[in-house]
């Protein structure tokens, strides 16, 4: 049985596990690993922390993507070709409206491109679109669990610091392509900024996989650039969305 290059798992590893759910922080892996009944680490290597579990009495997989595109589309190629067909992205997010508070909760349903990762996959006008079933399962989650959410697009962006528009850098700088684009991303009515979902996106709907993204506001851009609350209590809220959505999923 083959092992695939970066995670080192084979197909025999994932129990026939065909859903994923994706955080980008290794360490939020481990705590939604502790969701799961059964659950074991498959592996640590690089940003990638994998877990297995069972949800619902089927077998799921918890993989860390790290940050950025270039290792989720790692993450998400490797973990298709073991057999998954499902990615739920849960995130940490920025939210650039002023209606939206830290601690809400976003759904996005389509992400702005600006990574360079999702171009690898398919040209700049083809959408970075979620997939509408599994998309339908975190509103439902959110339904059955009483939680409000906020669902829109999401701009989806390499860098934190200049492709978000921060000032509040080492330079101080922020290169002229993206000097005024977070004021134009609110006029168009994005609702926030993070760094997976187009990559995520735009590579599962071209690969003919299923993809849907949850985030917890930690910041509002329109008051203060750098996030400064303790994420404990918002990642607990999406961790259950994320999760009562793959259990929607798998029944
Ligand atoms: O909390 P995660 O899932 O890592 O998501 C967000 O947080 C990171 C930036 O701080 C980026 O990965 C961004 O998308
Ligand atoms: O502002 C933020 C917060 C979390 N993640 C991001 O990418 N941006």
């Amino acid at each position: 049985m083959e092992k695939v290059f970066h995670l080192g798992l084979t197909r025999d590893d994932l129990h026939g596990a065909k859903l994923a759910i994706v955080p980008g922080d290794p360490d939020r892996a481990a705590r939604i690993s502790t969701f799961l009944e059964n659950p074991t680490c498959l592996v640590q290597t690089r940003e990638f922390h994998a877990y297995l579990g069972q949800l619902s009495g089927q077998s799921v997989v918890i993989c860390s993507t790290g940050i950025g595109g270039p290792s989720t589309s790692i993450a998400v190629e490797e973990l298709a070709q073991l057999g998954v067909e499902t990615f739920l992205r849960i995130g940490t997010t920025g939210a650039i409206q002023p209606h939206i508070n830290e601690g809400d909760i976003l759904i996005s349903q389509a992400s702005v491109r600006l990574d360079g990762a999702s171009q690898h996959f398919a040209p700049l006008n083809y959408p970075a679109v979620s997939d509408f079933f599994a998309t339908q399962a975190m509103v439902n989650a959110c339904g059955n669990l009483g939680i409000d959410f906020h669902i829109g697009i999401t701009a989806s962006s390499d860098t934190f610091y200049p492709g978000q528009e921060r000032y509040d850098t080492y330079s101080g700088y922020v290169p002229k392509a993206f000097q005024g684009s977070c004021e134009e991303w609110q006029k168009l009515g994005v609702m926030n900024y993070e760094m997976e979902s187009a990559t995520l996106f735009t590579m599962c709907a071209a690969l003919g996989l299923k993809a849907a993204c949850v985030a917890g506001v930690l910041v509002n851009r329109t008051r203060q650039e750098i996030p400064n609350v303790d994420h404990g209590e918002i990642e607990k809220k999406s961790v259950s969305v994320v999760l009562e959505a793959a259990k929607l999923l798998l029944a």
